[in-house]
């Protein structure tokens, strides 16, 4: 499979204090790949500069065919060029409905300036329906969002995201707050989305990423300590070491 994203040497410095040192990381399209690490390793600091949030001091990130850097674009510019991320805390419209949230999320997709003339037609209401069956919200497409739960905001949103068509998605913590049922649904939720598209999972439940059945890399003090299998890493001494703060 062809790299979909590379990031090569990239450093960031808050005052003084590299929060991410020299970090290298790749992923192929339709990759399913988790991010674990200690609090504050660089995880979120690594997915704000894939986003176009933070920018880096130096190193460079290239993506999709023509490898172009990401370094030199918006974040919006960014997020047009399929790159989606869900943030911890689920943000669907809670007064609207499963169906007209991703009904929402679909006309966003087509760009700023066909929102004013978005008339759903048939098959952009299937493709509502698919996608709720994607996120297991089928039945609930006409309940108010607010109404629902937890696990099932966090679908949402994943599905919202889906409509969008991302390239790359980036998740950030799904398993918080979930119920062992709601992880469970969520891991195959992602895994059927990895089909299509890479998908990076910034994860700390370790049963979760063990059941994403992927790819795992583990940051550590801003670079990549460890990256193999879920039994590789979780038998590697120096990921060992830094799990038990030794
Ligand atoms: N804007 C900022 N200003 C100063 N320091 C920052 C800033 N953002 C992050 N840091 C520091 O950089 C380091 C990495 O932070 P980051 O949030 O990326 O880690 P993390 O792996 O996501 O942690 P957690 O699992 O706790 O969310 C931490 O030491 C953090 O305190």
């Amino acid at each position: 499979m062809s790299t979909l994203l590379e990031v090569s040497g990239v450093s960031v410095s808050f005052d003084g204090f590299k929060a991410i040192n020299n970090l290298s990381f790749q992923i192929a399209e339709r990759e399913l790949r988790a991010v674990i690490g200690p609090n504050g390793a660089g995880k979120t600091t690594f997915m704000d500069i894939i986003t176009g949030k933070t920018r880096p001091d130096e190193g460079r990130v290239t993506y999709g065919d023509k490898g172009a850097s990401l370094l030199s674009m918006s974040e919006s510019r960014i997020a047009q060029a399929g790159v989606g991320r869900k943030f911890q805390r689920p943000t669907v419209f809670e007064d609207q409905s499963v169906a007209d949230n991703l009904m929402m999320a679909l006309k966003k997709a087509r760009g700023p300036f066909s929102v004013l003339a978005f008339r759903p037609d048939e098959e952009d209401h299937a493709k509502i329906a698919k996608l709720a069956e994607e996120i297991g919200l089928s039945g609930a497409l006409h309940r108010k969002s607010g109404e629902l739960s937890h696990g099932q905001k966090q679908w949402l949103e994943i599905g919202m995201l889906l409509a969008q068509e991302p390239r790359l998605l980036l998740v950030d913590e799904p398993a918080a707050g979930m119920t062992p049922t709601e992880r469970e649904h969520t891991t195959d939720i992602l895994r059927e989305a990895a089909r299509t598209r890479a998908v990076v999972v910034v994860e700390h439940d370790m049963e979760f990423v063990r059941r994403l059945n992927c790819k795992v890399t583990v940051l550590h003090e801003g670079s990549v300590l460890a990256e193999g299998s879920i039994d590789y890493v979780t038998k590697n001494e120096k990921v060992i070491d830094v799990y038990l703060g030794r």
